[in-house]
């Protein structure tokens, strides 16, 4: 390029001095010819009167410098602003009129038998807009293939066409006049000098400079413009868009910047033209509106514009517009400057808009670096969200953008990344919204979802799909959005979600659409990640669930098993039993609240295995509390859990009974025992069906039977306000009253020989049966314990026993006389509290106060030790009272 400038520099000079018609012969065979490659050049002028081209110059004989031509051939006029070029001498048969002119001018110019490949380039000379005959450039080789080389011609060839017309001027000097002729010298001058300072500009600011400095004088204009195509795709949009390409608008700030459209009358008018095209405007707008940009050029005291196009061979790609502020006529002379020089501005335009092209692209490379840097590093997801969207607002102008995560069956979509101070974020509905809630098929987002680029919506689109929606509608209207997008996310070929944007200018997007999918091809693998992390996360959260859960049901089942001492089998065929087994029968199988009552050990605990283990929930776990077992301020957190540090100790969160027992049953042992305050809790869980961790947030669905079990009168509990009856009426739905022994005594021998056969096994004895005596003596008794009590007697009876037969058994002197009718009234108007505690002290005694432990007197009451201790304090039993 640097070479071809100076080239230019020199022959213009040369040009410069051109007098006669062998000094540009001269030109042509040895400064342009060395540098450019030809091997002929000839110059051919149209002999109007003969009609033919006449050769007026060549460069056929080296050492000489014109050779003419002799013979007149008839030769088609080449009166295109092509370059026509032919790949053959056989090319020639396009303009040469017959085939032995075509063989003459090849014979001639490329001795008689030229290189295969031979070629030529052919440029038409014009006086104003009239044809005057052509340049042949002759090559022995196919034509150069090489942009630069072709541009090179071009830039030179006014420069030569001007020279031409000079010795022309001059041969029909004394008819034209002195004057003219220097005028014409000086305009050769001018374009000469215009063509090299042209060709070294190297901004518009500098292309500018040069046509105003230059041609400004020549020409009279009062300002210039230039237009350029802002949408490269289509040649039917050209538009009027000074800023788009980089290319100002010049001389007058007032002129409405913009696009405008090509079919105007004017500018399809000066496409179609190869000359520059004069406007009178003052004409013109008496007979029909202006479009926008005339009217403001002639608001602004401009009469005439004369508007020629800038082409890239046959396509042209922008306007040349220059405007005069007179009705004086233009000179045709002036029109031909304006056409050479329009020539020359179309390289260099069109070098400057491929550099602008250049720096185009490296800066969207660079702003698409600078956004994967950007995102790249980011983790959170809020900070994440802010910067894609300061990044879409900076370089497209977009409000808001949301990224959606799509259904298995792209049915339905869910955001995934938005920013969250947007007003869709910001809406109500937008905080709890149901799973299915944003559905495709709307109009928009199916339409997003078929198409493979971005889809533009305007408000009325929107207004149709979203009228009555009880989101988007509210949202349109308030935010006032003009128009929205959206395209879907790939990666490889597979979606990965879809991004939709709102802005008040989608054109920005347009116009960079392929840098804005670049980004959305960064967002895409972004999303893709953030999917598979968050699966990955929810995945490890419901393994590390799964396993805390099942880490609870492991202890639950290991306290369970250390304190258990009971067994699944009931034994008792007894009417009042067997009443009990119909009501299990009847209950199981439903999911309905059950209440067991009866006096201590009568199998309360048994009964509710018994429903459980009968129920669809059998597979899943009895989770059983005892009411009475924890203080007050323990038990809530047993119940509901906690989450870490709600209170001081929760060191760690700690999972409720009522979660453990989901899809299972939760058997509240002693709920008669439940403080007041609780028992609202308790009663809000069993209808509602959900509850809270102390401490948590957020509450949590359970499905879970209830089966809830008391010793105590719980009617008059309720009257004496210590039980709520809310609560009372919600569990007491399917009651089952468990009889107490002494009420049974003929399952005593049933129950006798089960618990002998159960420890005598244990104590790897061989006890078979119990003698007739013991068995009266164990009917005669009151069992206050009920069978929990038989139980123990037994159990003990057994490890005492040395034969194969239980001769005796250790009942309680006191009681021995429970037949004697008064002393059991005696015993009857004791309280059940006041029973118990004498049943406890009595076994405490027998254990020497001991509770823990194989001989401890919890496992002789089968209770939990904790729950042994919490009854004693309750019950305000003391060492003194244990004491033998
Ligand atoms: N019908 C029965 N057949 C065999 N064993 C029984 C029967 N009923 C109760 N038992 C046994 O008696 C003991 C006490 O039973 P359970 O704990 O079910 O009574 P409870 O009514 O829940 O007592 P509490 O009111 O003190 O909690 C357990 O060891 C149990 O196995």
């Amino acid at each position: 390029m640097k070479d071809q400038k100076a080239l230019l520099r020199k022959v213009a000079a040369e040009l410069l001095s051109v007098k006669r018609m062998e000094h540009l012969a001269g030109i042509l065979s040895t400064t342009l010819k060395l540098e450019t490659g030809y091997a002929e050049a000839a110059i051919f002028l149209l002999d109007t009167d003969n009609n033919l081209l006449r050769n007026v110059l060549g460069t056929h004989y080296p050492g000489q410098a014109v050779c003419l031509f002799q013979n007149e051939i008839q030769l088609k006029e080449l009166t295109t602003e092509e370059i026509l070029l032919t790949g053959s001498q056989d090319g020639l048969g396009e303009f040469c009129l017959d085939d032995a002119a075509r063989r003459l001018l090849f014979r001639h110019y490329l001795s008689a038998a030229p290189a295969a490949g031979a070629s030529v380039l052919v440029f038409p000379m014009r006086e104003g807009n009239d044809f005057i005959g052509n340049l042949f450039l002759f090559f022995d080789a196919p034509l150069p293939a090489a942009q630069d080389d072709t541009d090179l011609f071009k830039m030179l060839i006014p420069n030569i066409n001007m020279a031409l017309l000079l010795l022309l001027w001059q041969e029909r000097a004394s008819v034209q006049g002195k004057e003219q002729l220097q005028s014409c010298v000086a305009q050769l001058n001018m374009l000469i000098a215009l063509g090299t300072r042209i060709a070294s500009a190297r901004s518009h600011d500098e292309l500018l400079e040069v046509i105003n400095q230059h041609l400004k004088e020549v020409v009279g204009f009062a300002y210039t413009m230039m237009a350029v195509n802002g949408d490269q795709s289509s040649a039917s949009t050209y538009v009027l868009d000074p800023n788009s390409a980089g290319l100002q608008q010049m001389d007058h700030p007032q002129l409405t910047a913009g696009r405008h459209a090509i079919v105007d009358g004017f500018l399809d008018k000066v496409l179609q033209s190869d000359d520059p095209l004069i406007f009178d405007l003052e004409k013109l707008i008496a007979l029909r509106p202006l479009p926008g940009y005339l009217k403001t050029n002639y608001d602004n005291g401009i009469r005439q514009v004369v508007m020629t196009k800038f082409r890239k061979g046959k396509e042209a790609f922008g306007f040349w517009i220059l405007t005069f502020d007179h009705t004086r006529t233009i000179a045709v002379t002036t029109l031909q400057i304006i056409h050479d020089v329009a020539m020359q501005l179309s390289v260099s335009v069109h070098n400057m808009l491929i550099n602008l092209e250049y720096e185009r692209r490296e800066r969207e490379r660079s702003r698409l670096m600078q956004f994967s840097n950007a995102i790249a590093s980011i983790r959170d997801k809020g900070k994440l969200a802010k910067t894609i969207k300061e990044h879409l607002q900076d370089l497209f102008h977009i409000g808001d953008f949301m990224l959606w995560s799509l259904s298995r069956d792209h049915h339905h979509r869910t955001p995934v990344l938005f920013d969250c101070d947007s007003a869709f974020a910001r809406h109500s509905a937008f905080q709890h919204y149901p799973a299915d809630y944003f559905k495709n098929d709307d109009g928009i987002y199916n339409v997003i979802l078929a198409s493979s680029g971005v889809s533009y919506f305007n408000a009325d689109d929107l207004d149709a799909a979203y009228a009555g929606h009880p989101y988007f509608a509210e949202i349109i209207e308030t935010s006032d959005i003009v128009a929205m997008g959206g395209n879907v996310l790939r990666v490889g070929d597979e979606i990965v979600g879809i991004l939709t944007f709102s802005t008040h200018q989608p054109h920005f997007v347009r116009e960079k659409e392929e840098l804005y999918l670049s980004i959305c091809s960064q967002l895409a693998i972004v999303a893709s990640n953030m999917f598979a992390t968050d699966k990955i996360s929810e995945q490890l959260a419901e393994i590390s669930r799964f396993k805390e859960r099942l880490e609870d049901e492991k202890i639950y089942l290991q306290e369970e098993l250390e304190t258990s001492i009971h067994t699944s089998d009931m034994i008792g065929s007894s009417v009042g039993m067997k009443a009990v087994h119909t009501l299990i029968g009847q209950v199981a199988y439903t999911d309905s609240t059950v209440l067991i009552l009866g006096e201590t050990g009568t199998g309360k605990e048994l009964v509710a295995r018994s429903v459980h283990n009968n129920s669809p929930r059998k597979s899943r776990l009895m989770v059983k509390v005892n009411c009475a077992a924890l203080p007050a301020n323990l038990i809530e957190s047993e119940l509901f859990g906690h989450e870490k540090g709600s209170f001081t100790g929760a060191s760690e969160r700690r999972l409720g009974k009522f979660e453990l027992a989901n899809h299972g049953t939760l058997f509240l042992d002693e709920i008669g025992e439940l403080p007041l305050d609780l028992q609202g809790k308790l009663l809000r869980a069993l209808q509602e069906k959900e509850i809270e961790r102390i401490g948590g947030k957020s509450v949590i669905k359970v499905d879970v039977r209830v089966i809830a079990a008391t010793n105590r009168n719980l009617e008059k509990e309720v009257a004496t306000g210590r039980f709520r009856s809310d609560l009372y009426y919600r569990i007491n739905i399917f009651p089952i009253r468990l009889p107490a022994l002494r009420d049974r005594i003929s399952d005593i021998p049933l129950l006798a020989g089960h618990f002998i056969s159960k420890y005598a096994t244990k104590a790897g004895k061989q006890i078979g049966s119990l003698s007739g005596h013991v068995l009266r003596e164990l009917q005669r008794y009151n069992w206050p314990g009920n069978i929990r009590e038989l139980e123990h007697i037994i159990e003990r009876s057994v490890l005492l026993t040395k034969g194969d037969t239980l001769k005796a058994v250790d009942i309680p002197t006191a009681d021995s006389d429970m037949h004697d009718e008064s002393m059991y009234l005696e015993k009857k108007i004791k309280t059940i509290d006041e029973n118990e505690r004498d049943h406890i002290i009595r076994i405490l005694k027998i254990c020497r106060g001991r509770i823990n432990g194989h001989h401890g007197a919890a496992v002789l009451l089968g209770i939990p030790p904790s729950t042994l201790n919490s009854k004693m304090k309750r019950l305000d039993i003391r060492k003194q009272d244990i004491r033998p």
